[in-house]
């Protein structure tokens, strides 16, 4: 993969143009701007394998285009069915890459059933490769749309709660921002609206060890959008919310389970403790496709755990060594937060509150918005 300095808009985390895929390497930011060609399924699965591109919804569409980039190029000489065979292993390949957020196992699903379907009726493969072309460029655009929906119902919501003259103070965790996603962002989309409909005191971002996506990401696009907001190290968190300057706390999610347990970034238990333990509201943010109804519970979240480099080196592994040698890690990138300490779900189609103490009607709630 080739690297170019080209820099479209600092925060774009995703260039396509039908044949040609660029990714900013977000590991190198916030001090550089580089984006790597990206001409193949393979060149994708080692992007996203290495970070160069994270994030639930963001892994997802750079699956889908890296797959859509190959197969413009591509000297194809078989048959409809055999186009449609090349493409369904490709996904499965490209699903392999990580394995928690389910919305590049989702998203895999949906394309594969679409390229069979297509292959019934198409004459030649050419059909077969438009149809998944088009579906895999369509991502792009459905997933700002649904990033400002979460944005608009989460501002909207959040207001609904506060009394006269109130305004907000919110924390969050990782990078839920416009390099997580395709534009615009869940949870940090959601401070994004609020922001912009002036209820916004301060942000706060977690610094989010040991990949930094808070110190390095979250607050880049902060500092971008000229949001107030306050970076603290993951431990301070308790202590911030202690002291009574966090209303909300907004996370977003790589897959939530049908009774609403939620993978989030590891860090996110601890943090919904803390605000339980405070009495402060805490939400998580992401669109419908992130909630998988064939889990009962977090219970079963494969939850990837990632190289020890992560935190024996400095800068999440792309630093020189700086932990004792020969120390055991155990590095989850991942952790469940149980439904009963999330106090809302905020998606593209509504707010899933709860409908007793303790639990979600989250199917409910999806076969309503369907
Ligand atoms: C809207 S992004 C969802 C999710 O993805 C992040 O993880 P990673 O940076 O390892 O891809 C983090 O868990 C975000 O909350």
């Amino acid at each position: 993969m080739e690297s170019t300095n080209s820099k479209p808009n600092s925060l774009q985390s995703i260039c396509y143009q039908r044949g040609s895929l660029r990714l900013l390497d977000q590991r190198r930011l916030p001090l550089e701007t580089v984006y790597l060609d990206i001409r193949s399924a393979t060149d994708g699965w080692n992007a996203i394998k290495d970070m160069v591109v994270r994030g639930a919804p963001a892994i997802a569409i750079a699956a889908a285009l890296s797959l859509a980039v190959e197969t413009f190029n591509l000297d194809f000489s078989g048959t409809s069915t055999e186009a449609a065979s090349f493409l369904t292993k490709k996904l499965e390949y490209l699903v392999s890459s990580r394995p928690t957020a389910v919305n590049l196992s989702d998203a895999a699903t949906k394309l594969q059933k679409l390229v069979l379907k297509a292959a019934e009726t198409a004459d030649e493969p050419k059909a077969v490769f438009e149809a998944f072309i088009d579906a895999a460029e369509r991502m792009l655009t459905d997933d700002v749309n649904d990033n400002k929906a979460i944005g608009f119902h989460g501002a909207r919501f959040l207001q609904s709660q506060l009394k006269d003259s109130e305004s907000l103070s919110i924390l969050t965790h990782c990078n839920t921002g416009s390099l997580a996603t395709a534009g615009y962002g869940t949870a940090l989309g959601v401070i994004r609206s609020v922001h912009a409909e002036g209820l916004l005191v301060q942000a706060f971002c977690t610094e989010t060890r040991p990949f930094n996506q808070g110190s390095r990401l979250t607050a880049f696009e902060l500092v971008h959008d000229m949001i107030p907001a306050t970076l603290i190290t993951d431990s301070a968190a308790a202590a911030l919310m202690k002291s009574g300057r966090v209303n909300a706390v907004i996370v977003g999610a790589d897959r939530v389970a049908a009774n609403g347990d939620t993978a989030n970034k590891i860090g996110t238990y601890s943090l919904a403790i803390s605000a339980s333990f405070h009495k402060i509201p805490f939400y998580v943010a992401a669109p419908v496709t992130s909630i998988d109804l064939s889990l009962p519970s977090g219970e079963d979240i494969i939850v990837e755990e990632r190289s020890p480099k992560e935190l024996l080196n400095a800068d999440g592994g792309l630093g020189k060594q700086v932990a004792a040698p020969g120390i055991s890690v155990w590095n989850p990138a991942f952790d469940v937060t149980p439904a009963n300490l999330i106090t809302g779900i905020i998606t593209e189609k509504g707010v899933i509150t709860k409908v007793s103490a303790d639990a979600f009607d989250i199917k409910g709630f999806v076969e309503k918005v369907k």
